[in-house]
């Protein structure tokens, strides 16, 4: 297990309507402790008609969860219908934002190049984008994850900053484990994960990517949590399924207990 904190988010993807996120979000705050926190960084990433209503919770009842969203626009105003800027986000006090999800490289045709775009939008607005990178099936099967990933690694963060680099979170999430049950054994995960650690030693420096948290996603539950926190260069989780279910998510929080 790393010494880094870990940072269990809770991505809800397109779930949860703005009254179901403020039954849900209350759900978590009344099974999260102070005890909790301390050991544990917890997100969630609503969708954008949520965020306003998490926002109103979080700041009225003074609760240590934090909040993110799935997505930024990479322009921060303009004639881009349907997008939502960095400066929405940062006037909600986002703390996160995925960037780059397999949902969005799939079904959107994002580039490495369009989240390069959105991981400096949100550095811009003062929001830590969550680098989401992963492999498809077919590559896995062809042996070639470990560089396909290392690409997205090196296209996402492409001319960051130092300062900036040292404080992303990146998620590694092997797109056939999600939403699908299978879960990536942890030796694998571990693996690539280890890889993102020495990409970003190579491209900045090696106390730099150990300062930097690696998240695994695909399919963690309470069940198979522990397993892959014990691994040494996987600090935190970003779950999508499991976090839509409180009981399941305060467990996957309290993966020590499991
Ligand atoms: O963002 C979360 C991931 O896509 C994982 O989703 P999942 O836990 O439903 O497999």
């Amino acid at each position: 297990m790393s010494t880094r904190t870990p940072l269990m988010a809770g991505n809800w993807k397109m779930n949860l309507n703005h009254l179901e996120a403020i039954a849900h979000t209350q759900k978590l705050a009344f099974a999260l402790s102070d005890k909790d926190y301390e050991a544990v960084e917890v997100a969630v990433l609503p969708p954008f008609t949520d965020l306003r209503s998490v926002q109103t919770l979080v700041e009225g009842d003074k609760l240590a969860i934090k909040y993110g969203a799935q997505d930024i626009s990479a322009h921060d105003t303009g004639a881009y219908t349907g997008e939502i800027s960095g400066p929405m986000l940062a006037k909600l006090k986002c703390a996160y934002v995925a960037v780059g999800h397999s949902e969005r490289r799939q079904y959107h045709a994002e580039t490495d190049e369009l989240v390069n775009a959105k991981v400096k939008a949100a550095f811009k607005h003062g929001i830590t984008p969550i680098l989401c990178v992963g492999e498809e099936l077919e590559v896995r099967e062809a042996g070639n994850h470990v560089s396909h990933t290392l690409a997205q690694v090196e296209g996402g963060l492409k001319d960051l900053p130092a300062e900036q680099a040292e404080t992303v979170v990146i998620a590694y999430e092997p797109v056939w484990a999600i939403g699908t049950g299978k879960v990536c054994g942890a030796g694998d995960a571990q693996e690539v994960c280890a890889a993102i650690r020495g990409k970003i030693a190579e491209l900045y420096s090696q106390e730099l990517a150990d300062a930097v948290r690696i998240q695994y996603g695909g399919s963690v539950k309470a069940g198979n949590v522990a397993e892959i926190m014990a691994q040494a260069d996987i600090d935190g989780a970003l779950v999508g399924g499991a976090s839509l279910d409180a009981d399941e998510f305060v467990k996957i929080v309290r993966f020590r207990d499991q």
